[in-house]
């Protein structure tokens, strides 16, 4: 695989590209590809989509993780009041799973957000309490077998009260967390679907992970087009998405490839398409596909992060990761042009939050070995973010 194992071509003109003696290789191939994916065949290709091209083709592929956590990491200000560091909100947890939105969650505030809020099933919700005292838990989702024998008028009302419940909140988020422990429900995904819609409409960000990632694949359009859309898939969750959008199979091979195609802007027209329809593009959103190196990509640029994490793969430890992007995202985002990287905050927030989590892992790893568990990691994301970013 070309870009994972960092092959540098140093090619400096497209011009040079078309002649490249690398003509009947996989290297020039996959060139081929990431040129016409980012355009067309040009000579006026322009320096940014140049730069595109190195990026992808291995020489500035590894993001540069601790830089970017510098970059974007707030700071730790007297002057700042409760809430400019960061208010997350996840929707996630139902009857069977209560640990999902807890760790991302408390991930969140273990970095350094200021308010962590949960909106899950009324079932969910004591266990979750019982937790933390940190989190604030709102008990508000429903499942089918919960309103099973009521009148569709009265299901649609619950429904109505479920968002407006919500609604009430949403502005004063700086990013959503869809998925971790969601479950899925047919009603209770109707309902997200929603809360999802309303959230685009105010701008919201959205990390979609776990169920989320289910309701996304099956409804393309909830996030089709929305730059401040993050999936964060796993390995089974993206073949899903690859299979749904691309009608493909996933091949390491072209992982970086496939993951820009997938993000890749929409064609014209597109935004306009049913939920449930089945698309060329889902169409500049950010995508992480989380693996041995987790791979970036909004459509534009592609970027890894390799950086050591643990050997244990205990489950939650994706959980973590949408938590700590949201809190990264949010970051960015308020940094604004700030940054010098003139990156997409999505990807900034995307990179920082897997490098954090990774290192974590790792120094979590060090001490427990086997029986390293998702808790002892969340245990580690301040010592790792204070080794890179000093709080004073
Ligand atoms: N403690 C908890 O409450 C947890 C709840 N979780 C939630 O559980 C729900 C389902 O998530 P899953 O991750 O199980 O869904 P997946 O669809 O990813 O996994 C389904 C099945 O695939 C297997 N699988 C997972 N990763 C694999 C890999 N890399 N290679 C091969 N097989 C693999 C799993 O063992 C599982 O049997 C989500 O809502 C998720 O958020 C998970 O986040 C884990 C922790
Ligand atoms: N094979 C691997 N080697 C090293 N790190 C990995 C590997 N697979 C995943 N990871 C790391 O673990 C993180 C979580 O990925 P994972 O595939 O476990 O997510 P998940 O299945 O969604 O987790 P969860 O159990 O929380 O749902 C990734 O961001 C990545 O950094
Ligand atoms: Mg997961």
């Amino acid at each position: 695989m070309l870009i994972r194992y960092g092959v540098s071509t140093g090619f400096t003109s497209l011009g040079s590209v078309k002649n490249c003696m690398l003509a009947s290789s996989a290297v020039f191939r996959r060139q081929q590809f990431l040129i016409r994916s980012l355009g067309g065949y040009s000579d006026h290709i322009d320096s940014r989509r140049m730069q595109d091209i190195r990026s992808m083709s291995g020489t500035t592929f590894e993001a540069d993780a601790e830089n970017v956590m510098r970059e974007i990491t707030s700071v730790l200000d007297p002057s700042k009041h409760k809430g400019q560091a960061g208010k997350i909100a996840v929707i996630g947890g139902c009857r069977e799973y209560t640990g999902a939105p807890y760790f991302a969650a408390i991930s969140a505030l273990k970095i350094g957000a200021d308010l962590s809020h949960v909106f899950c099933t009324k079932d969910a919700a004591p266990v979750i309490k019982s937790y933390s005292p940190e989190l604030i838990v709102h008990p508000i989702l429903e499942e089918s077998y919960n309103i099973s024998g009521l009148e569709d008028e009265e299901r649609r009302c619950i429904s109505s009260k479920i968002l407006a419940e919500v609604d009430k909140w949403m502005e004063r988020f700086d990013c959503l967390v869809v998925g971790p422990g969601l479950g899925r429900d047919p009603y209770l995904l109707e309902c997200v679907s929603e809360i999802m819609k309303h959230a685009r409409q105010s701008n919201v960000p959205i990390v979609i992970d776990g169920d989320g990632l289910f309701l996304v694949t099956n409804s393309i359009a909830l996030v089709s087009g929305y730059p401040l859309a993050v999936l964060t898939p796993n390995v089974n969750e993206y073949k899903r998405l690859v299979q749904k959008v691309l009608n493909c199979e996933v091949n390491d091979r072209d992982a970086p490839e496939l993951l820009q195609s997938l993000a890749k802007h929409a064609n014209k027209g597109f935004e306009k398409s049913e939920p449930g329809a089945s698309f060329a593009r889902i169409g500049g959103v950010t995508i992480l596909q989380k693996g041995k190196s987790d791979l970036i990509s909004d459509g534009e640029i592609a970027k890894s992060v390799s950086i050591y994490g643990s050997p244990r793969r205990c489950g939650g430890q994706g959980d973590i990761l949408s938590g700590s992007v949201a809190v990264f995202l949010s970051w960015a985002r308020a940094k604004g042009k700030a940054t010098t990287s003139q990156m997409n905050p999505t990807v900034l927030g995307c990179i920082a939050g897997s490098a954090l989590l990774r290192k974590a892992a790792s120094l979590a790893f060090k001490d427990k070995k086997r029986s390293t568990l998702t808790t002892d990691i969340i245990e580690c994301l301040g010592r790792s973010l204070e080794d890179i970013c000093p709080a004073c």
